[in-house]
């Protein structure tokens, strides 16, 4: 039998405080008989559809010292989330139907979130064939996003056949957009910092490039193409350009490009190393204003949780990436501020969208499904790399201190959150 809840006074996306029923994995009527139910005292909480993530590194199979799919979906569900898709570039790679089925079913036994495996477009992740897409489609994980992320599928012929293939059951191909002959030994964004640092640079220009001509090709086949965490001004101008030609494009930018800029690396903390590089101010607030007026569709967390000895090492030595579940809807928050509504759209209901998780991204309301995250807008708390419930440390606002914080959240009636606290 599923539990009752009775979460009272919140105020759904901003709106006047209400009571929400929540029953049998739904929000049941207002006025519906309550008795027996739990009561969640959601006072001055905003409740918001719960969170999706398009770009979550999960490390299962593989890596399991730096995250499984349980503590992954762990600390996605302290951030709000309800539903993360698992990139692929996994030990072994996911570019099977065998290893998308395993990550699913090891997100359903976790049950904190749903887990949406995502597969590899190319065997190994090598770039040189197509991998089984179809299998992964048909299989029990039901796939339909593909991504080398971490590489490029820089072989524009290849790209074309995924594009082509994936079109047939409206799948997408999400591109890490790298051209890789152009970041040979790349250190950090090329720019000003990255010559007085004498850093080996990653320019702005390796990422426009690709995303210029996966939006032809995408335009050409008529299929859909995803843009991975989007990093630079000119990525911007080249997404308009495509969107205003009608191709079938969308893009992700995640949090730490909205607030961080290549600046950091002048301490030399590996922390800050992350691939796209962060970039210059200007790109930050090209960043933010895209996201606002939606030319970039959603913020994607881009979790990539390390080990300690793959961090905490001499820069040049050090894996990129951060972690980011638990952080994400402060960071949002910090540089959208508190438009609610703006923030579902992005964080929630297109990436469910693109995603096709169509349980996901809806807000609550009675006969909907009670999968949702109350959030205290007015809460404030500091950054403890060791309080996160990641295997990794690897956070980038270690000590800083961030507006809002989730109080709970739930996952088709059932908390997965309550009390800032994980459930189990
Ligand atoms: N984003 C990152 O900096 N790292 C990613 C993969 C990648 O390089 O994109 C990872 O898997 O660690």
């Amino acid at each position: 039998m599923s539990s009752t809840f009775l979460v009272k006074g919140v105020s759904v996306l901003g709106a006047e405080p209400t009571d929400l029923l929540i029953r049998d994995g739904v929000v049941a009527e207002v006025g519906g008989d309550a008795r027996g139910a739990q009561v969640v005292d959601a006072a001055g909480l905003v409740a918001l559809p719960g969170l999706v993530d398009l770009h979550t590194h999960l490390r299962e199979p593989g890596r399991e010292d730096a995250e499984t799919v349980e503590s992954g979906s762990r600390a996605a569900a302290l951030g709000g989330y309800t539903a993360v898709c698992a990139m692929a570039n996994t030990s072994p790679v996911a570019d099977t139907a065998g290893v998308v089925e395993q990550v699913w079913r090891l997100g359903r036994e976790a049950g904190l979130v749903d887990v949406q495996p995502i597969g590899a477009v190319t065997v190994g992740l090598a770039g040189q064939h197509l991998a089984e897409l179809g299998a992964m489609a048909t299989s029990a994980a039901k796939v339909r996003i593909f991504s080398d992320d971490g590489h490029c599928v820089s072989d524009a012929r290849l790209m074309r056949r995924a594009l082509e293939y994936v079109k047939a059951f409206d799948g997408v191909i999400a591109q890490h957009a790298e051209e890789p002959r152009l970041t040979e030994g790349a250190q950090m964004h090329e720019g000003e910092v990255s010559a007085r640092l004498g850093l080996t640079g990653w320019p702005a220009v390796a990422e426009e490039a690709i995303i210029a001509r996966d939006a032809l090709l995408a335009g050409h086949v008529g299929a859909r193409l995803h843009v991975c965490h989007v990093s630079t001004a000119g990525s911007v101008d080249v997404i308009r350009q495509a969107k205003a030609a009608g191709v079938r494009v969308t893009a992700e930018v995640t949090p730490h490009h909205l607030l961080l800029t290549d600046e950091r690396a002048t301490s030399y903390d590996p922390v800050f190393k992350v691939n796209p590089p962060l970039r210059t101010k200007t790109d930050v607030a090209a960043l933010r204003s895209a996201l606002a007026e939606g030319l970039i569709d959603i913020v994607a967390t881009d979790h990539a949780p390390h080990a300690v000895e793959d961090k905490e090492c001499e820069w040049a030595y050090a894996r990129p990436g951060m972690i980011g579940l638990e952080t994400a809807l402060s960071i949002v928050l910090d540089v959208l501020g508190p438009d609610w509504e703006l923030i579902a759209e992005r964080m929630s209901r297109t990436p469910a969208r693109i995603a096709g998780l169509t349980e996901h991204g809806r807000t609550p309301a009675p006969g909907e499904p009670a999968t949702f995250t109350l959030f205290d807008p007015a809460a404030r708390w500091e950054v403890d790399p060791t309080g996160s419930a990641s295997r990794s440390r690897n956070t980038p606002y270690a000590g800083m201190t961030l507006p809002g914080r989730i109080v709970a959240t739930f996952l088709r009636g059932e908390p997965t959150v309550l009390d800032g606290k994980a459930v189990k």
